[in-house]
């Protein structure tokens, strides 16, 4: 009988639980595809009590030993955060084994030399989970598209956060509320400020940048705002121009006549609910692909919680065990050229303002100055209440967002002023 392909899984939570579990459903069906049966080798974890569902002889909580085990073939780490997963997927690549991970933020921070550790042992590092969950999108964007040219890519890529937003939306749940349910749910990082705060977006952002562009982005280039500051007004404000609030991870190769530049940022942003990326719900993301041949492509799908997850993990598993059946030596060296990143401040977008203002004489034309003045062109502007307060709500023309940002301040400065109530981003308005 052919020899099994052994696999070590590092991490039973959300993810490594469903993996287990497909990998034991789908026994006969993965062996058939591979051509040789699967077998778990050992499962670590930190907690074993913790674990009854997996039988006590594979569990252990030294995952150093059991990566290096001359019996294990691949190892699936699915941890997450940096250390100790870094120091067991290096531990593993040196030993001559295939690794398969979802862990995004490892990959955003050290990428290039997790790469070149693989490379340098002959061996493959497939991350497909790492991205939009169960989407197939960073082997169509390593392998079909390589022949192309990728000019953008824009999507909504953390679950959490859009299922935070979705119920916000639809239902007028508070923000801790749908927070609470999405954990619950199992879609939020082990830390969900991470979800919160645009971490895991900015680092999933900083993965397709350097996938697509060829070119090295960490979490550290990309321009990162999170959803904690969006109200139920702001959400209420976009419904009223017929827009609703997204996160939106956005990466750009821009050209420029001393080369190309990169520009990479993920913040929350009104988009017209006839933009696709409107209709994105839940814990679905979805991804925008313009490429010079290929045109626009759209990627869409469940992007968080444990099946879809292990979906692509075994999707992973499968290919890397093929490369392994097939004697393949991995994916071979990744050339990454240097393109600088465009700082924030240079970056052109449209914005939605909110003002309290004292509703007095000439406050609309003092206002209006402000913006003029910085070089913010005004496309709209509401007045919402009369009387001793107003709002004012005034969405730009397109403007650098250093430009945007000493409008504010100058506004700030203004006595008729009362407050700046909010400032989001609009994307996608013709
Ligand atoms: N949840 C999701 O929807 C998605 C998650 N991911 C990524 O998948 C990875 C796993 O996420 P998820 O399953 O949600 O996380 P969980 O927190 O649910 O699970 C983490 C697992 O890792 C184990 N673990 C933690 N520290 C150690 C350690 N030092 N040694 C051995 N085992 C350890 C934990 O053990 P114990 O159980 O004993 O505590 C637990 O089993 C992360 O990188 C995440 O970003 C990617 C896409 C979607
Ligand atoms: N916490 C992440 C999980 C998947 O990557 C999310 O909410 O998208
Ligand atoms: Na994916």
């Amino acid at each position: 009988m052919t020899a099994p392909l052994r696999v070590a899984l590092l991490g039973c939570g959300t993810v490594g639980g469903a993996v287990l579990r497909l990998l034991d459903e789908q026994a006969a069906d993965l062996a058939a595809r591979i051509g040789r049966p699967v077998q778990v080798a050992g499962v670590a974890v930190r907690r074993p009590d913790r674990h009854p569902e997996v039988p006590a002889d594979l569990l252990t909580t030294d995952a150093v030993g059991l990566v290096t085990r001359d019996d294990v073939d691949l190892v699936v780490e699915v941890i997450g955060g940096i250390e100790p997963a870094r120091s067991l997927i290096l531990a593993a690549v040196e030993a001559g084994k295939s690794v398969v991970s979802a862990n995004k933020a490892l990959l955003a921070e050290d990428g290039v030399a997790l790469h070149a550790a693989a490379a340098k042992a002959g061996v493959d590092l497939y991350y497909e989970a790492s991205v939009a969950g169960a989407i197939p999108l960073l082997r169509p964007l390593r392998e079909s598209l390589a022949g192309d040219q990728i000019r953008r890519v824009v999507g909504i890529v953390n679950g959490t956060t859009n299922y935070i937003l979705s119920r916000m939306a639809e239902t007028g749940a508070g923000f801790s509320e749908a927070l609470a349910e999405a954990t619950e749910l199992g879609y939020a990082e082990a830390d969900p400020t991470a979800d919160v705060d645009g971490f895991d977006a900015a680092a999933k952002a900083a993965i397709l940048a350097s996938l697509s562009f060829h070119t090295a982005v960490t979490a550290a280039d990309v321009h990162r705002e999170g959803i904690s500051a969006v109200s139920a007004t702001d959400v209420a404000r976009a419904a009223e121009i017929g827009c609703t609030v997204k996160l939106l991870a956005i990466c750009e190769r821009v050209p420029g006549e001393e080369g190309d530049t990169v520009a990479v940022r993920v913040h929350p942003a009104m988009i017209p609910t006839s933009h696709p990326l409107a209709a994105v719900g839940g814990a679905f993301n979805a991804v925008f692909v313009e490429a010079e041949a290929a045109g626009q492509l759209m990627f869409y799908g469940q992007g968080a919680g444990g099946e879809p997850t292990a979906s692509a993990v075994l999707g992973d598993l499968v290919a890397v065990a093929r490369n392994r059946v097939a004697g393949a030596a991995g994916a071979g060296p990744t050339a990454y050229a240097e393109l600088p990143a465009r700082p924030i401040a240079e970056t052109p977008t449209r914005y939605h303002v909110s003002l309290d203002v004292a509703d007095v004489p000439g406050v609309l034309a003092t206002v209006a100055t402000a913006f003029a003045e910085h070089g913010v062109s005004i496309a709209t502007v509401r007045q919402d209440g009369h009387g001793d307060a107003a709002t004012l709500v005034i969405v730009t023309h397109s403007a650098p967002d250093a430009a945007l940002s000493s409008t504010i301040a100058a506004l700030r400065e203004v006595p008729a002023v009362r407050g700046v109530t909010s400032v989001l981003r609009v994307e996608g308005l013709s």
